[in-house]
């Protein structure tokens, strides 16, 4: 594995966000000084422990065992301090890392989602900032901890006998080094089989996401057998893994145990000849033992880190990438009059430069006018829109509302003065009331009782037993299509904006909610200037102005009975189609 060292310095950034915490990380670090002194005490005081028991000792039994006491006492303290503190430090950092990178995400522009998949931004912020929550403490305290370790382990080591001491280096570390090669080996290929093992999964979640499709396709056979060759391939993965750390273990026991063995035997043969004391062989032996662990303990910091590399530099991509919205700016900022002018746009989405969505669009709206767009699918009607909310930047040409510009208004301003109805109302998971004051958070109950009644809403609410309070979304009851749109007219009447889009449901309503909808809408479009994206033509009969889109270009506009009144026009024939669908299936 290959260092990455301007990944790592990715990494070092992440120290910024221990800065408030500076005071509190430096006791930790005291802390962890004082407990890594105390531990490598210890062989000294087993070394001293074993002159009392040769009689060479100034010292008495209960002497030694009283500061071994103290000692221990004091490890105890340093170390739940240490605990502590690290621990504090770490959670903190790590909300502000967690919360800044959501808050960032939530405010990047729309193209932003469509670049980055929902799930990969959700692995961001879960498993990359938690593999970083550990290099921000523990992984630097330990790394000290374990050099320190290593240092003042070994220069006790040669002051005792550097003899032994090089017997002792030309054996453990051989060892050590050895088993941590080999256990990246391993580790790796566990990790084959937790791929596999993922594999399976995606093979369970989407037959049971589209279990109907399975059903209706008799396929229960083929999925099951995808799943057991999947299964199949982890059993046999896992026996070749086991056989692998089998190997690993034995081997790490034996050379653990045989460079022991050989240090004791070396050093009895130096005590046999008096070049060294029984009680610094005893302290030697347990002083190599820490040195042993530490040197493992290095290997898993140094994959630790690398981990970390990983996660940083997936985290400062999205950080560091550009905001769309100025957080310092009020929300509710100035309030439109609400005339609209599309001066001649030109737009292709960023995702596909080349392809020209929106050519020589020229669209005036003067303030409370209601205008439609036309055109079959795919002819830019919900791109114009988009445009219009600034989710995308324009190539060529501006969109004036009350004759400023909005690429130069405040993002957040120029949203509070628009209200979408979509096509797909999507409730977020909450009560009904919850949702419609998405429209204006902090509505008075009344005011949302209002908007619901204005958008023919609260006839149906009012028959649920929780009326306001039922639950909705994932967890809730399951509204109709036609009872979410009413909720989403709701919303948007509270929001009361001079702008409104209409984005019409494509398909149709039975006649009832069809009319409750309508009368909903006509009350919302009351006073505002209202852009219909109109896909039943009998809705937009009594707009001001409907213009026709082809291919991204404005083909025909005028009233309804203006653009009926060319009979080769794409209006007149797309009513004529409509007309003779709907007689067809009367028929
Ligand atoms: N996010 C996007 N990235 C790239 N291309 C897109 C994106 N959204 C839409 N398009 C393309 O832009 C063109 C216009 O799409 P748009 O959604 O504006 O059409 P529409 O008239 O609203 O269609 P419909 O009536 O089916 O909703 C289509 O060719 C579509 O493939």
């Amino acid at each position: 594995m290959k260092f990455n060292f301007s990944g790592f310095k990715e990494t070092l950034k992440l120290f910024k966000f221990l800065v408030p915490y500076k005071a509190q990380y430096a006791v930790g670090i005291v802390m962890l000084i004082l407990s890594t002194l105390t531990t490598l005490t210890f062989p000294v005081l087993v070394g001293e422990m074993t002159k009392v028991l040769e009689r060479k000792s100034e010292f008495s039994l209960n002497e030694v065992a009283l500061i071994f006491a103290c000692i221990l006492l004091a490890q105890g303290i340093f170390s739940y301090f240490r605990v502590l503190y690290f621990s504090r430090v770490s959670e903190k950092a790590t909300a502000d890392i967690r919360t800044l990178l959501y808050k960032k995400m939530i405010s990047s522009p729309l193209s932003f989602f469509e670049s980055n998949r929902v799930g990969d931004l959700i692995s961001r912020l879960a498993s990359d900032v938690s593999v970083i929550q550990n290099v921000l403490t523990t992984t630097v305290a330990e790394l000290f901890r374990q050099v320190a370790t290593l240092v003042l382990g070994l220069t006790y080591l040669f002051f005792v006998s550097w003899k032994l001491t090089v017997f002792m280096l030309a054996t453990f570390p051989i060892t050590i080094l050895a088993a941590m090669v080999f256990g990246r080996f391993v580790r790796r290929m566990a990790r084959k089989v937790q791929a596999v093992l993922a594999e399976a999964n995606i093979i369970v979640d989407e037959s049971f996401q589209s279990i109907a499709a399975v059903k209706a396709y008799t396929n229960e056979d083929l999925e099951y057998s995808r799943y057991s060759g999947k299964i199949g391939q982890v059993v046999q993965l896992s026996i070749k893994l086991a056989k692998y750390r089998g190997v690993f273990i034995s081997f790490f026991v034996v050379g653990l145990f045989g460079g022991i063995c050989l240090v004791i035997w070396y050093g009895g043969n130096l005590v046999l000849e008096g070049h060294l004391i029984l009680s610094n062989l005893v302290s030697f032996l347990l002083q190599s033992l820490f040195i042993a662990g530490s040197l493992a303990g290095l290997g898993e910091i140094y994959a630790s880190i690398q981990r970390s590399i990983g996660a940083s530099e997936r985290i400062f991509e999205i950080l560091e990438d550009q905001d769309e919205i100025q957080w310092t700016n009020s929300k509710n900022g100035k309030k439109l009059e609400g005339e609209v002018h599309f001066k001649d746009i030109e737009f292709a989405y960023p995702s596909r430069p080349d392809v020209t969505v929106l050519k020589n669009i020229d669209i005036h709206i003067p303030k409370g006018q209601k205008i439609a767009l036309v055109g079959h699918s795919g002819a830019g009607k919900s791109t114009l829109v988009q445009l219009l909310m600034r989710f995308y930047d324009l190539q060529h040409g501006q969109i004036l509302m009350d004759g400023e510009d909005g690429a130069q208004m405040d993002i957040r301003q120029l949203r509070s003065n628009i209200a979408i109805v979509p096509q797909e109302v999507l409730l977020f998971g909450g009560s009904i009331r919850e949702n419609i004051a998405y429209g204006k958070p902090g509505a008075t109950y009344d005011e949302v009782i209002d908007a619901a009644r204005r958008a023919n809403a609260l006839e149906f609410i009012d028959r649920f037993p929780e009326g306001m309070d039922t639950l909705v979304g994932e967890r809730g009851v399951k509204l109709s299509g036609g009872q979410k749109q009413r909720i989403a007219i709701a919303r948007a009447i509270l929001k009361d904006p001079a702008i409104l889009v209409l984005d019409e449901a494509t398909s149709a309503l039975d006649s009832q909610s069809e009319v409750l909808i309508q009368e909903a809408m006509l009350e919302l479009m009351k006073d505002r200037t209202s852009i219909v994206i109109a896909h039943r033509l009998a809705t937009i009969q009594h707009v001001d102005k409907i213009y026709v889109l082809n291919h991204g270009e404005v083909v025909e506009s005028g009233t309804h009975d203006e653009l009926l009144s060319y009979p080769e026009g794409i209006y007149a024939n797309l009513v004529k189609l409509q007309f003779n669908a709907l007689t067809a299936k009367e028929i």
